[in-house]
């Protein structure tokens, strides 16, 4: 449970900043938005960020089908992934569904808390209060977490805070599973990853990576353990995402490729690769307005090992992507 008592102090802002209305709050979710025009949207359902906008360009995947309405996990923008990555057959966590419950619950709004004219940061939290009956069951520790969104000029961070608020010792995974918008998977490469030790779950195989410049054309799902330094995406040889991580180990990159198509909730179903493909004049159109999805998940975490709490011990990861 997050202790009121341990909950961020809302810094007040300026009459000017509050003009600006940088912090929208609805039923659902909340918006933040800068004086520059960037803004970026959670929804309290899993605490789900669903768009970050700079520039006018949408820089995360949404599917057209993602399911937002708080009954599945969002197809797209960053879900959560916590207390365990993927889906454990045994041990004490094989009760909990794939990657756990935090992208399954409605989180507290704990309210912004820190704000500039280049800044706005808001708080989100999660308890065993917030759980069903059976989420409890599955996992019964006593827990708090304090999500951080931190919306700047040309970056996003997102920051977990993991409190043992109990007396059991708990283990625990933590991923930001960001689904990124990319212009053209084909000219696509993700560089940082060489030298590093990962498991692909695809072939369920081991190996060191070699490639300085991944390149996506299959299905990629692997998960690299150890990551050294700042992970990029790049568009043509041009960095598109600079993502840097503190505390979190970790880094998978997944696109499910033509898999996506046996998914329910992924959508459209070729943008795993090139929407430039359907030819229909609305649809060319369309694609002008609002450019559909193409998508390479870069998901920063801790994962490849277990994290161990002891009662009344904190942890604290962060991610940052920098454009
Ligand atoms: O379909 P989901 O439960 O959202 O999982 C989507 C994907 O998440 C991660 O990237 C895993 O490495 C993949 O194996 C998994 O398919």
């Amino acid at each position: 449970m997050v202790e009121r008592s341990k909950k961020p102090v809302p810094i007040p802002v300026s009459p000017t900043r509050a003009e600006n209305q940088g912090f929208v709050s609805e039923s659902d979710r909340v918006k933040l938005s800068l004086p520059t025009g960037e803004s970026v949207e959670i929804l309290l359902h899993g605490a789900t960020v669903i768009s970050w906008v700079v520039d006018g360009q949408e820089k995360l995947f949404l599917s057209e089908k993602a399911t937002l309405d708080g009954s599945k996990p969002v197809r797209g923008g960053i879900p959560l992934v916590f207390p365990v990555f993927g889906k454990p057959t045994e041990g004490p966590v094989a009760a909990l569904p794939q990657h756990g419950f935090a992208r399954l619950c409605k989180w507290e709004l704990l309210g912004r808390t820190s704000e500039t004219d280049t800044s706005i940061q808001v708080d989100f939290g999660l308890g065993p209060e917030n759980l069903t009956a059976d989420q409890r069951e599955q996992w019964p520790y006593i827990f708090g977490l304090i999500y951080s969104v931190n919306l700047s000029k040309n970056s996003l961070e997102t920051k977990m805070l993991v409190r043992n608020e109990g007396f059991k010792t708990f283990d625990f995974n933590l991923l930001f599973h960001t689904y990124l918008r990319i212009p053209d998977v084909n000219n696509l490469t993700v560089e940082g990853l060489k030298g590093t030790n990962y498991k692909c779950k695809v072939t369920q195989s081991e190996a060191v990576e070699e490639a300085v410049e991944l390149p996506i054309n299959s299905e990629v799902d692997r998960v690299y353990a150890n990551v050294p330094g700042t992970v990029q995406v790049k568009d043509r040889g041009q960095a598109i995402f600079k993502i840097d991580r503190t505390n979190l180990e970790d880094v998978v990159v997944w696109n499910p490729w033509d898999g996506a198509r046996k998914m329910a909730d992924f959508g459209p179903e070729d943008g795993y690769k090139d929407m430039s493909k359907r030819p229909t004049a609305l649809l060319s159109r369309i694609r002008v307005l609002m450019p559909l999805g193409l998508l390479v998940c870069i998901e920063a975490g801790a994962v490849s090992k277990w994290h161990t709490l002891e009662p009344e011990s904190i942890w604290e990861g962060s991610t940052i992507i920098n454009l």
